[in-house]
């Protein structure tokens, strides 16, 4: 099975994702962060600003072929990354797989939107965006204007692009939560969705 919290920066995607690996045996995270290239070859805007937000910043070919190694074979893909993540959650059990992909531009790939069990796409205001970007430092960090001549325009253009990619395919429909409601109340309506999402696959199996 694979489930994905998108999508929004700073809307609470790793948090949510990483507390539901915890809480879900044989489940292991790919996060889309983890993809971007090197800042050398992501191009420059005429206002001298890094184009990051755009799914070409990504090696999106890199980050499919992780995701079809784990499903050719999950077994390995599990141990191995049993050595890097917390032992508590993974036995190895491959009856059923959970792989939680999380990113911000995640259902702006069609391959990977094509495989989808359950989608979830986290918003928040642009205020509160704002100010939790503001809190957060990545590599390299954002300049001055970043927030909004870049991110939250970008935002808006990919969510309109991902808005006609999904209706477009077939697959489960995007359930939408509000990122404001506390943590806990997020993870426990994911969680109580992805059990019975495993509940309705297990019952196939048998
Ligand atoms: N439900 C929530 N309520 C309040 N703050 C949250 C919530 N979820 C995440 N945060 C905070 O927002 C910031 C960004 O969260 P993070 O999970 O890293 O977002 P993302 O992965 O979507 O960029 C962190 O400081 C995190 O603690
Ligand atoms: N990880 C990196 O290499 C890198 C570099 C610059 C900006 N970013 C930012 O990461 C954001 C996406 O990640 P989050 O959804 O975790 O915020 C994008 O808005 C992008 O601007 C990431």
């Amino acid at each position: 099975m694979h489930c994905f919290p998108a999508r929004m920066t700073n809307g609470g995607k790793s948090t949510l994702s990483n507390s539901l690996h915890q809480k879900i045996p044989n489940s292991c995270i790919i996060a889309q962060d983890s993809y971007f290239k090197d800042d050398s070859v992501v191009p420059v805007d005429n206002n001298g600003l890094k184009q990051y937000d755009m799914i070409d910043a990504l090696h999106m070919d890199m980050m499919m072929s992780d995701i079809n190694s784990l499903r050719r074979d999950p077994e390995s893909f599990l141990r191995q990354q049993c050595q890097k993540l917390e032992p508590t959650t993974m036995t190895v059990n491959t009856e059923v797989i959970v792989l939680i992909v999380e990113g911000f531009l995640i259902f702006n790939y069609r391959p990977l939107n094509e495989i989808f069990d359950r989608r979830y796409f986290l918003e928040i205001p642009y205020d509160v965006c704002k100010r939790r970007r503001s809190l957060r430092m990545y590599t390299p960090p954002d300049p001055p204007g970043y927030f909004d001549g870049h991110v939250w325009p970008m935002y808006l253009k990919n969510r309109q692009e991902m808005e006609s990619m999904v209706s477009d395919i077939g697959t489960c429909p995007v359930l939408f939560l509000d990122g404001l409601e506390p943590k806990e109340q997020l993870l426990a309506k994911v969680f109580k969705d992805v059990c019975e999402e495993l509940e309705r696959l297990r019952g196939k199996l048998q």
